[in-house]
């Protein structure tokens, strides 16, 4: 399965926001959105899990418009997490991880929707917090609640914005590192907005950065994220070396300095 996204535009009223942005996200990749604040990520998701409908341009989904899915088929496909969760105060952990399985039950919750629950939260890590209340938790633990419930939603696309924002340096590393486990054994594929450059050098298989709305480079992110794009992008002086494993990591500081 794959989404691509066919000279998309978007606009807030008449505020032009996104212009023709056109790439595709195959089964099996984990595609990062990068760029700076009010580049155009959060939108280009929202565009893409069709919460806002493009202003020209068209998202097929295995080349079918994806305006023309049924919510609930839509539901099954894809699974979004947003930048900012509203939630409704004293859900539980397992009920609100329960919701991800909304689009495949009827009236009763069998056990396989609970054995799928309860990997979810496994994987999270959130097993420990299934009876406490969502609005009791810290602003990470709540993030990764949120990212279990769309893994309870098994869908074929993620729709990740920024979901490593409220995180600790180490469930940032794993939770990306988890993802792209995920999306590469199931053949699924996901499209995640971040900050973090060296996370996307690592653990994604394609990155579009984005500028002023537009598409700036789209590729590998070997190709994509050179010191010169960081410059020109971020207005930050990067530099690429080899860490002791061997890894070519990005080391930045203020262009500045
Ligand atoms: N609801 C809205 N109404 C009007 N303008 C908006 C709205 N949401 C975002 N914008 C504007 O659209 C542009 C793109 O915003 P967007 O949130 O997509 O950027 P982003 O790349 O996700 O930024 P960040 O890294 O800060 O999350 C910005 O100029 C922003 O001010």
């Amino acid at each position: 399965m794959k989404i691509a996204t066919e000279s998309v535009s978007q606009k807030y009223g008449n505020v032009p926001v996104l212009h023709d942005i056109s790439f595709t996200a195959d089964a099996g990749e984990v595609v990062a959105l990068l760029g700076p604040n009010g580049s155009g990520k959060s939108t280009l998701i929202k565009t893409i899990a069709d919460i806002l409908p493009p202003a020209s341009g068209k998202i097929l989904i295995d080349g079918t418009d994806a305006s023309a899915l049924d919510p609930i088929d839509r539901a099954k496909l894809i699974g979004y997490v947003p930048q900012y969760f509203h939630y409704t105060p004293f859900t539980t952990v397992l009920d609100t991880v329960l919701i991800g399985r909304r689009p495949y039950m009827s009236w009763s919750v069998t056990d396989d929707d609970l054995a799928v629950v309860d990997n979810s939260l496994a994987t999270m890590h959130v097993t420990d917090l299934a009876g406490r209340f969502v609005n009791e938790l810290s602003g990470g633990q709540r993030q990764r609640v949120f990212i279990a419930r769309t893994l309870a939603q098994q869908p074929a696309f993620y729709l990740f914005d920024e979901p490593t924002s409220s995180l600790d340096l180490r469930h940032q590393l794993e939770t990306v590192a988890t993802m792209q486990k995920i999306v590469h054994e199931e053949k699924s594929c996901m499209i995640i907005a971040l900050h973090d450059l060296n996370l996307a050098l690592r653990y994604t298989d394609k990155v579009v950065m984005l500028k002023d709305g537009r598409t700036y480079a789209c590729g590998t992110p070997e190709e994509v994220l050179t010191e010169d794009a960081v410059r020109d992008v971020y207005g930050v002086c990067a530099e690429i070396v080899e860490n002791s494993h061997g890894r070519f990591i990005l080391s930045y500081a203020p262009s500045d300095v």
